[in-house]
């Protein structure tokens, strides 16, 4: 049998991330060896312990949490958080009892770098929230990206809109800077844009079906997933949610649901685009040296297959 590619989820649940977390469970394809938290769709704090919570419904303790940065590479505390998307408690308003169990004493940057060298090549990193422990990871370890199978993260409006403003996508916005060094790490990045996730819509239908469903993780689902339901149609008058944090993590899984493109990428960290994803494709050449010229190229997604996506996060969460 082929090794089962070992991933390790960055992770803000957040209501999406929760279904990810599930869908990324029930994948025989992959091997979750850990969880790290950032702050996000809820704080730091909340996301180390919504992500034991999570491990815990799901039976799965033997994996562990690692908590992540409290403040953005640049140390700003006044962080963004979405619990207009999520909920206070990040799960719905379930208000769940908290966690028995407890994240690891090593922080988020220190269980990645040492995960990412003792298997080198090994280890793809799926990132569903700001990317300020990555960051981190590539600052403190010169042999992070060298190691690191690829880094596939959620995040970026790539000639969209954004979903924060016009400008900026969530996570991207969480930390800018941070975005910026991972984009331009040399890594293998693999970049999924809402221009992508926008395109994965679980329908009231498919929530009918998995309310239905005796699933342990779709009854799950169907508690929390209230709040989220409620957000898409006040924010997008959508009847049904965008599947963000599940495509990324079936992105790993099967990378054949999702074509993309080559190029580079850059960020704005200042002014009112803060937060903007600029991709160049390498074709033309400016008279110009650019602030894209010589930096690595990077994969962004620009095409997913919508209904496989539902279909495979429908059947994995209703299978368990
Ligand atoms: O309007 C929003 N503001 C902040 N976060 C959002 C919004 N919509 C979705 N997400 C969250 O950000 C990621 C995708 O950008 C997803 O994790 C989603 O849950």
């Amino acid at each position: 049998m082929e090794e089962r590619k070992k991933i390790i989820i960055d992770t803000d649940p957040g209501i999406d991330d929760a279904m990810a977390i599930f869908v990324a469970l029930q994948s025989p394809e992959v091997e979750v060896i850990g969880l790290t938290t950032i702050y996000g769709n809820v704080y730091t704090a909340l996301a180390t312990r919504n992500a034991l919570h999570l491990l815990e419904i799901a039976g799965r303790t033997d994996i562990p949490v690692a908590e992540g940065s409290h403040v953005t590479i640049t140390k700003g505390t006044k962080l963004r958080i979405a619990d207009f998307v999520h909920g206070t408690d990040g799960l719905g308003n379930q208000n769940f009892p908290p966690p028995e169990g407890a994240q690891i004493e090593q922080s988020a940057v220190e269980f990645l770098t040492e995960q990412v060298n003792l298997h080198p090549g090994k280890v793809t990193v799926v990132a569903l929230g700001p990317l300020t422990n990555i960051a981190l990871a590539i600052e403190s370890d010169p042999d992070f990206v060298k190691n690191v199978q690829q880094i596939i993260l959620l995040g970026g409006a790539f000639s969209v809109n954004g979903n924060v403003n016009p400008a900026a996508e969530a996570n991207i916005f969480g930390d800018p800077d941070a975005a910026d060094i991972v984009f331009t790490s040399g890594a293998d990045i693999l970049a999924i844009g809402i221009n992508v996730t926008h395109q994965v819509v679980l329908t009231d239908a498919d929530r009918d079906k998995l309310a239905e469903s005796s699933g342990k993780f779709a009854q799950y689902m169907c508690k929390i997933l209230d709040v989220y339901f409620g957000y898409h149609h006040d924010a997008y008058s959508t009847k049904g949610v965008y599947l963000h944090d599940p495509t990324t993590i079936l992105a790993a899984v099967d990378p054949s649901l999702i074509t993309y493109v080559e190029g580079s990428v850059r960020v704005q960290t200042v002014g009112i685009t803060r937060g903007l994803t600029l991709f160049y494709n390498k074709q033309k050449r400016f008279e110009e040296v650019t602030e894209w010229s010589d930096k690595p190229t990077v994969k962004v997604a620009v095409t997913v297959n919508g209904p496989a996506v539902v279909k495979l996060v429908m059947e994995r969460l209703m299978n368990s």
